[in-house]
C-alpha cells in the first residue's frame, strides 16, 4: 500500500475516507481534516476514519467529523472500516473486534460479494440513557420526553448515548427544511456540553421507523448508523417498537436489534466508491 493511500466508501450514502496512520506522512490536524473533507479543495467526505494500533482489540479506529472534531463512535464509519480491514487483507477472519473512543465493538462480515465485504453487522454496545453520561445538563436522571425550546419551536426530546450522544425527536411528519434549520441550533444548545447528534423520527409500525438526521460536526447526512441505533433504542424505551426495527433514511435502510439488556446490534450494506493516493501538492498544503 502506497504512502497516503485512501479508500472512499459509502454506507447508504454516508461516505467516509479511510486512512492508515502507519502509511500517512501528514498530520491529521483540524485544518487538514476540514481541507480533505471539502469537495472543492480536497476530496470531499462526511468524515475521516483512521486505522490506529490497539492493545485492547484486534484493530483501533479514530473517527473525525468534517469540521475536524473527533467522534467517539460512528455506525456507518465502523461498517466502512470493517470492510476496509477485510477487503485489504488485514485479517482473513470474518469476526473481529475494533476499539473506538466510544468503546470496543464486535463486527461480523455477513455477506461477501466478489471477495469483498458487502453486508456487515456490528454489536454496538449498550444504549445508555443516563443524562449525565450522555452528557446533557438536564438535572433528571434520564431525558425522555423533556421539553426543549428552540426559538419559536417547543420540542419534546429524548436523549441517549450509543457511545456518542444523540437527541431524538418524535414527529408525525418529517420535514427536511425544518431539520436543516433547527438541527444546528439543537446540536449546539447549552444543554449539551459536547454538542449532540439530532434525529427526527416517524414511527411507521412496531418494526419500522423513518428518520432524518442532523449530525454533530457534519450537518445533514443521508444516513447514520449510530443515529439509527439511538432512534431504535428510544422507540424501544418508549415501547413504540419491538426488538427488531428497520430504520429508513434518505440514503437507505439499516436493521437494528435491541436486546432486553439494551445491547444494540446494527446490520447493513457498505460499498466502495474509489481508492487512490493524495497528491504531493495536497500534502504540501496540508503540512503548511
Ligand atoms: N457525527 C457523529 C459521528 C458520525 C456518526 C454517523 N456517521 C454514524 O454513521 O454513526 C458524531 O459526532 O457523533
Amino acid at each position: 500500500m502506497n504512502e497516503n493511500y485512501f479508500v472512499k466508501t459509502h454506507a447508504l450514502g454516508n461516505e467516509y475516507l479511510v486512512f492508515n496512520e502507519e502509511k500517512t506522512n501528514f498530520k491529521l490536524t483540524q485544518k487538514a481534516i476540514q481541507r480533505i473533507c471539502n469537495v472543492n479543495f480536497g476530496i470531499g467526505s462526511d468524515g475521516i476514519l483512521l486505522k490506529v494500533p490497539s492493545n485492547k482489540a484486534d484493530f483501533g479506529l479514530r473517527i473525525f467529523n468534517p469540521d475536524g472534531s473527533e467522534a467517539e463512535k460512528s455506525g456507518n464509519g465502523l461498517r466502512i472500516f470493517c470492510k476496509y480491514i477485510y477487503d485489504y487483507g488485514f485479517t482473513y477472519n470474518k469476526e473481529f473486534s475494533v476499539e473506538t473512543k466510544g468503546g470496543i465493538v464486535k463486527a461480523k462480515i455477513i455477506e461477501i460479494s466478489n471477495g469483498k465485504a458487502k453486508i456487515i453487522s456490528v454489536e454496538m454496545g449498550k444504549a445508555n440513557f443516563h443524562s449525565k453520561e450522555i452528557p446533557t445538563r438536564f438535572t433528571k436522571t434520564e431525558v425522555i420526553g423533556e421539553k426543549l425550546n428552540i426559538q419559536d419551536k417547543e420540542y419534546e426530546i429524548n436523549c441517549v448515548s450509543v457511545g456518542n450522544p444523540h437527541c431524538v425527536i418524535l414527529k408525525k411528519e418529517l420535514n427536511i427544511d425544518e431539520i436543516k434549520q433547527y438541527g444546528h441550533l439543537i446540536e449546539t444548545n447549552n444543554y449539551f456540553p459536547n454538542r449532540i447528534n439530532v434525529q427526527f423520527a416517524k414511527v411507521l409500525s412496531r418494526s419500522e421507523a423513518e428518520i432524518l438526521i442532523w449530525e454533530r460536526g457534519a450537518g445533514f447526512t443521508l444516513a447514520s448508523g449510530t443515529s439509527s441505533c439511538a432512534v431504535a433504542s428510544v422507540l424501544r424505551k418508549r415501547n413504540l417498537v419491538d426488538n427488531e426495527v428497520k430504520i429508513k433514511m434518505p440514503g437507505g435502510e439499516l436493521l437494528i436489534e435491541i436486546e432486553d439488556n439494551w445491547n444494540v446490534k446494527m446490520t447493513g450494506e457498505v460499498r466502495q466508491i474509489a481508492a487512490g493516493t493524495l497528491s504531493d501538492e495536497l500534502i504540501e498544503d496540508l503540512n503548511k
